[in-house]
């Protein structure tokens, strides 16, 4: 992909899972008229989940097509499930609305680095593990949900050194204000 072709800027969200990434990112997306980029999924959709706005869940053998058709920008297997986002998705969305943003993991993260440099923004969430296991269980998140998490924890939060900018995410407006703050240093504010 030609990363170049296009002018604005990727936020990449990534950090542990169950931080709170996507919470932040839909919050302050609003804020600035930021849109998300949709990846595409084989795990099961869970309650709460909306098909096209948390993911595009399709089955795994649409998947494994589209991949051989070329049309993923990168593509992961975590814990038996395909991720991946659309290349042509990619494209549409930064012609038609100038800054995107994803949340995905190190891998798609790297992905976006490499190929957008100084246009791709890594935004690091985390907190401590036992604070994100609290946080999951007094929302009543399925256990082998927090399980998943908890098992991908040392791998995840080793990546923020690599990142642009890292937050922890203890308070959520706290880190909200602060992201935004961050993301405002690379676009202007919107006007209306
Ligand atoms: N590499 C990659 N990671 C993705 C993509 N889409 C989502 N992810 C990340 O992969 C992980 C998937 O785990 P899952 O439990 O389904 O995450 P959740 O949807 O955030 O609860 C999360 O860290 C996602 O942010 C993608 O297209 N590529
Ligand atoms: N600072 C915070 N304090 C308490 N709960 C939080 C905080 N940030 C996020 N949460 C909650 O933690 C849960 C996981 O957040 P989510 O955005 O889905 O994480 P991720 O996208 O990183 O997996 C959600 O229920 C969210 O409301």
């Amino acid at each position: 992909m030609d990363g170049s072709m296009e002018a604005g800027v990727v936020f990449v969200f990534t950090g542990t899972s169950g931080s709170g990434r996507k919470t932040i990112a839909q919050q302050i997306s609003k804020e600035l008229g930021i849109t998300s980029i949709v990846s595409y999924t084989t795990r099961a959709p869970r309650p709460q989940e909306t098909d096209g706005s948390d993911y595009h869940f399709i089955a795994r053998s649409d998947f494994i097509e589209a991949d051989i058709r070329g049309e993923f920008f990168q593509t992961a297997e975590i814990d038996g499930n395909f991720y991946g986002l659309k290349r042509e998705d990619i494209n549409a969305a930064l012609r038609q609305h100038g800054h995107v943003y994803v949340v995905v993991n190190r891998y798609a993260a790297n992905k976006f680095k490499y190929e957008f440099r100084d246009r791709a923004v890594r935004l690091f969430i985390y907190a401590n593990k036992q604070t994100i296991q609290e946080r999951l269980e007094a929302r009543k998140v399925p256990g082998h949900i927090i399980s998943d998490y908890m098992n991908h924890y040392i791998e995840e939060v080793s990546y923020r050194k690599d990142c642009e900018h890292v937050f922890e995410n203890l308070d959520l407006q706290h880190t909200i204000d602060q992201v935004k703050q961050t993301i405002l240093a690379y676009i202007p504010a919107p006007t209306s």
